[in-house]
């Protein structure tokens, strides 16, 4: 059904107005995100936490503006399907040339699906498909910065280089010692050139922005020498006396991930061509999804258009079957997988049990406020979608009972669009990553006898929680089942529904007991109010086990101590921004650093 003229001129209107309000919305985050790096020269860290949370609405509310201008302006919503159709031809024209070009197509998704009934929502009308490619797209302008740079050092100038690199930049704030971080990180380049010959396209190639986050701003590049490529991350941080270190150097696919985690905020960064980024990041980190670089980049909705299109080419090209997640049910959602695919579906539950003194409502704030905050590598990012519509022949009978039997609300199941086939359609749903519940983990380390697995796990999950705690979360519920191990070894918090600021939390002691009758009541005796949190009794539900209860207290005993989370919650207040830093710390320069400058003094 390919119009032969596109002779409606409304149409051409409603797709310039819509691309007005995409080019609005892309200025509006690009320059949000180029104001990083005046907040980090100006170590305002406050505002650029602000930042991070506010940009995550900009969105929204530019969909909310687009919809209501083409309503009020061109009665969008009454205009015919043949309209719509040419709607869509003259939008890929208006692309054709443009810079964001498959975010702009996402853009009309977001607008169009409000507008149209859903029995529109295929090829026609909505780009199901990227229409424009975003391959090899340059900015002509004689002023763009390109997006990468490249450098063509020698193993003589390679020092000198790295100082350019960095000094490219034009960071405000003056390094403390470039040329001693340069030669730091050279050393850990030359350990991994040392044997090995250059060749004639020996280089380096560098994105020409920042990426900034919380308290960090990061060099991303490769190293090419003949056939292979070694990515590299320089985290760029604050010194002691306020002064710029490089305070490590990250190398190779692992440790990329480790910073690009699903499991931290969204970077800020200054991009004319998000796809050449997210081209460029592709190649050093192979096996992320793009959607999940879109959306470590901040751009969170394409990040979620392109899931959606890896998940149904997933599902058209495997034939297992949604079951209920294996471990502990849990007692406010429903958790359910495909065996193939490595992620998990949550769905809230229609009723809770008395311990659950909480809401449907109340739940989807506490996933949003983990969305919002910094998750320092420690809450699993959640991807939320409406009326997602599978088909039923890939349900097992369980899982449909489940479904039915807690959050009947939630399930619809019919032939909506009539073709003979049953779907599943569910209200709203959580996807995150799919992780080995903690508890599970543990059992199979006893099981097979794996001490070292239990030392590892348990001192993790320990440092996890003090990650949280830093960051101002306070975990609410800690049991290892509500913990995941992930593919790297970390230990990650996903159970959102009773977490609570660190700030808004009473860290109080076990009362004495005043007579023989408190002391041998097997129940809580003492006054507890709604905030208030008792540390001395984690230990019974945690420490069961022996070997998990020696580690535990080797290295975390200070976790069953009210003054432990009382100092915490103190140096928040006072405004303390703690320090989140996604490799170990093993890694920074600092020490080095400070040897350097001691051997400075000393000779003077
Ligand atoms: N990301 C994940 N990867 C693997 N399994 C998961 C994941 N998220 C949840 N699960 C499984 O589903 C169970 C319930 O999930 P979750 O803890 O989020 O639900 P809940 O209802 O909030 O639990 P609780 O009853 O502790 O409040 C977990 O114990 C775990 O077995």
């Amino acid at each position: 059904m390919f119009p032969e003229r596109l002779d409606a001129p409304q149409a051409f209107e409603i797709a310039k107005a819509m691309l007005d309000g995409f080019n609005r919305h892309y200025q509006l985050f690009r320059s949000e995100s180029a104001r990083a790096k005046q907040r980090f020269e100006n170590a305002d860290w406050h505002g650029q936490q602000r930042a991070q949370r506010e940009r995550i609405e900009f969105y929204d509310l530019r969909v909310r503006e687009a919809v209501q201008r083409l309503e009020q302006e061109f009665r969008a919503g009454e205009q015919p399907m043949a309209v719509w159709h040419q709607v869509k031809l003259h939008y890929i024209g208006l692309l054709i040339d443009h810079h964001q070009p498959e975010l702009a197509e996402t853009f009309f998704n977001t607008v169009t699906t409000r507008i149209l009934h859903r029995t529109y929502y295929h090829n026609d009308f909505i780009f199901v498909r990227p229409a424009v490619s975003t391959e090899y797209i340059e900015n002509a302008e004689p002023a763009a910065t390109p997006t990468y740079r490249s450098y063509y050092p020698t193993r003589e100038t390679l020092h000198a280089e790295l100082v350019r690199i960095v000094h490219n930049f034009r960071l405000d704030t003056p390094f403390e010692d470039l040329e001693r971080d340069a030669r730091f990180v050279l050393e850990a380049i030359a350990a991994r050139l040392a044997h090995v010959k250059l060749r004639a396209n020996f280089q380096v190639q560098v994105l020409s922005s920042l990426f900034f986050r919380n308290k960090g701003a990061y060099v991303v590049g490769k190293i090419i020498n003949g056939f292979s490529e070694l990515p590299f991350a320089l985290p760029i941080l604050h010194g002691r006396n306020g002064l710029l270190v490089i305070d490590t150097a990250l190398f190779g696919e692992d440790e990329l991930l480790m910073v690009f985690s699903f499991a931290r905020a969204y970077f800020m960064v200054d991009m004319e061509i998000p796809a050449a980024y997210v081209q460029f990041l592709r190649s050093l980190m192979p096996r992320k999804p793009r959607g999940e670089i879109y959306t470590a980049l901040g751009l969170a909705k394409q990040g979620k258009t392109l899931f959606y299109r890896d998940f149904l080419f997933h599902l058209r090209h495997s034939s297992d079957r949604f079951r209920i997640a294996p471990g502990i049910k849990g007692m406010v959602m429903l958790v359910f997988d495909l065996p193939s695919f490595p992620y998990v579906f949550k769905v809230i539950r229609d009723w809770f049990p008395p311990q659950k003194d909480t809401t449907r409502e109340q739940v989807q704030g506490k996933y949003l406020l983990v969305k919002q905050h910094d998750r320092v590598g420690r809450m699993a990012d959640t991807l939320e979608y409406r009326d997602v519509a599978f088909a039923r022949d890939r349900f097992e009978d369980a899982l449909i009972a489940e479904l039915r039997a807690v959050a009947p609300s939630q399930l619809e199941i019919g032939d909506r669009d009539g073709d003979g086939h049953e779907e599943v359609v569910i209200r709203h749903l959580y996807i995150e990553r799919r992780m080995i519940p903690l508890n599970i983990y543990l059992q199979e380390a006893f099981e097979a006898g794996a001490v070292e697995q239990v030392e590892h796990a348990v001192i993790e999950y320990g440092n996890a929680i003090k990650d949280l705690v830093a960051a101002n979360i306070f975990p609410g519920d800690m049991l290892w089942k509500n913990f995941g191990v992930t593919r790297n070894g970390k230990v990650v918090f996903y159970d959102y529904d009773e977490i609570e600021y660190l700030t808004d939390c009473n860290f109080r002691k076990v009362p004495e007991p005043r007579n023989e009758e408190e002391e041998l009541s097997g129940e809580v005796w003492y006054k507890v109010g709604p905030h208030d949190v008792f540390p001395e009794t984690f230990g019974p539900f945690l420490l069961g086990h022996p070997a998990v209860r020696d580690v535990f207290m080797k290295h975390h005993a200070d976790l069953l101590d009210p003054a432990f989370w009382q100092a915490r919650k103190e140096r928040i207040l006072a405004g303390d921004v703690y320090d989140v830093f996604p490799y170990e710390r093993d890694k920074r320069f600092l020490r080095r650093q400070q040897a350097d400058a001691a051997a400075v003094e000393a000779a003077a």
